[in-house]
């Protein structure tokens, strides 16, 4: 296949996340206007798919030019945050960064190796690589959200912090509210991504004040297969009593936990919702009582509450779920509709007179990832990605 500039210049966006590989077709126009029409095509792999980044830039490069290859980094250490045009220096540090998001960071290397190859194949012209982060919305977190109870020398030495995840759903969620709310000053929000991996934010004024996912995306909510917070004495207590190594500890907090570990068994939250076994209730009822839990003390640190905008896989399709979790909340003055009525998104939770307006939408976390991209390169008349000058 070769560089082609008779076609559409287009950008291949991939958002490997911890369920599913998502990939998106955008034209170049995309990059400056976000929310623009959406994607060209798009499609899912799984993980295990051995060539779906070169098959998904392939059907890409089929139809359009292809300018560069937009992929989600989960986690960027104190390194990155910033989109980064990838080269084998700082590929090394990224490499470098695995073990500090178990479930992604590998992922995206894999995706970044299999495009790689691909170059290396006379016969395939792969386009300039650019990693977004997906920790760059929380860059200015309130020192106090930032911070953990650890000696100030730890600190230092490794720069730890809180740096919280998600931030493409979470910046969508926000451009949604204020979609919903043209012109709203002052107001406070709650945001909830609810996939594979769960996590919320209190936002004021649409920067981020909090987040429940810190170091690593394992803190916070219950997940698919993360246990999210838990008392650091019981994990060196197991540490000792199961003789784990580090290797030992991140599966069984990563990948056997979560719903998934306290249900025996049930993946999918579709079917941990429908099932009527003890074990699985127990589990969706630790999971709501997380979401509340977090929910009222947002609300206490933000001083009040305009709306809150659910996403993700599980908000997205099911609305009795998002109705099950913001139940029992009228004294926040959620007042909901039934569930049940309209399907499509952005889906309208709460009665026209509640005092907090609660949406389900569907978070762009492609457009998001663009339009990031755009604050740092654009596409010049030869469809070559330039970086901009600071
Ligand atoms: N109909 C449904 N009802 C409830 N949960 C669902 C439904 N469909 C999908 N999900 C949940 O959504 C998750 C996928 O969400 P998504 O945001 O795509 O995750 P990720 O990006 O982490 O891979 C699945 O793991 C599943 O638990
Ligand atoms: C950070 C994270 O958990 O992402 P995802 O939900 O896509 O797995
Ligand atoms: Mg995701």
């Amino acid at each position: 296949m070769t560089h082609s500039h008779s076609a559409e210049p287009a950008l291949l966006v991939l958002n490997p996340g911890s369920s599913s590989i998502k990939w998106s077709v955008h034209e170049q126009t995309e990059l400056a206007c976000y929310r623009g029409s959406g994607p060209l095509f798009s499609g899912q792999f799984k993980e295990d798919a051995e060539q779906g980044a070169t098959v998904a830039l392939a059907e890409a490069m089929a139809h359009c030019d292809v300018c560069s290859v937009v992929i989600r980094f989960v986690h960027g250490g104190a390194f990155y945050s910033e989109p980064l045009l990838v080269d084998n220096n700082n590929l090394k540090t990224l490499k470098g960064l695995v073990p500090l998001a178990p479930l992604h960071n590998k992922v995206a290397i894999d995706l970044i190796e299999q495009l790689q190859w691909a170059h290396s194949n006379p016969s395939f012209f792969s386009p300039p690589i650019v990693v977004v982060f997906d920790t760059e919305f929380f860059n200015d977190l309130p020192k106090v959200a930032q911070d953990y109870g650890l000696p100030a020398s730890l600190v230092e030495k490794y720069r730890l912090r809180r740096y919280g995840f998600h931030g493409f759903a979470h910046h969508a969620m926000v451009d949604q509210w204020q979609i919903l709310n043209p012109g709203k000053r002052d107001y406070t929000l709650v945001t909830a991504q609810l996939g594979s991996g769960c996590s919320m934010a209190a936002i004021k004024d649409g920067k981020p004040v909090d987040t429940t996912m810190g170091f690593t995306p394992n803190e916070g909510l219950l997940m698919r297969t993360r246990c999210g917070d838990l008392d650091p004495g019981l994990v060196t207590w197991l540490q000792r009593q199961e003789n784990w190594s580090p290797e030992d500890t991140d599966a069984v907090l990563n990948k056997q936990s979560g719903w998934f570990g306290v249900s025996g068994g049930h993946d999918n939250m579709a079917d941990l919702f429908a099932s009527e076994d003890a074990k699985s209730q127990r589990a969706f009822e630790l999971f709501r009582h997380r979401f509340q839990k977090t929910l009222g003390s947002y609300y206490a640190i933000l001083g009040g509450l305009d709306g809150v905008v659910l996403s993700g896989g599980i908000a997205e399709n099911s609305a009795e779920i998002c109705h099950k979790l913001l139940s029992g909340l009228d004294h926040l003055g959620i007042e909901l509709r039934p569930p049940g009525g309209r399907a499509e998104l952005p889906r309208q939770l709460t009665e026209d007179t509640s005092a907090v307006k609660c949406w389900a939408s569907f978070a762009d976390e492609a457009a998001a990832m663009l339009s990031a991209v755009d604050r740092r390169f654009y596409i010049n008349d030869n469809h070559e990605l330039i970086r901009r000058d600071r």
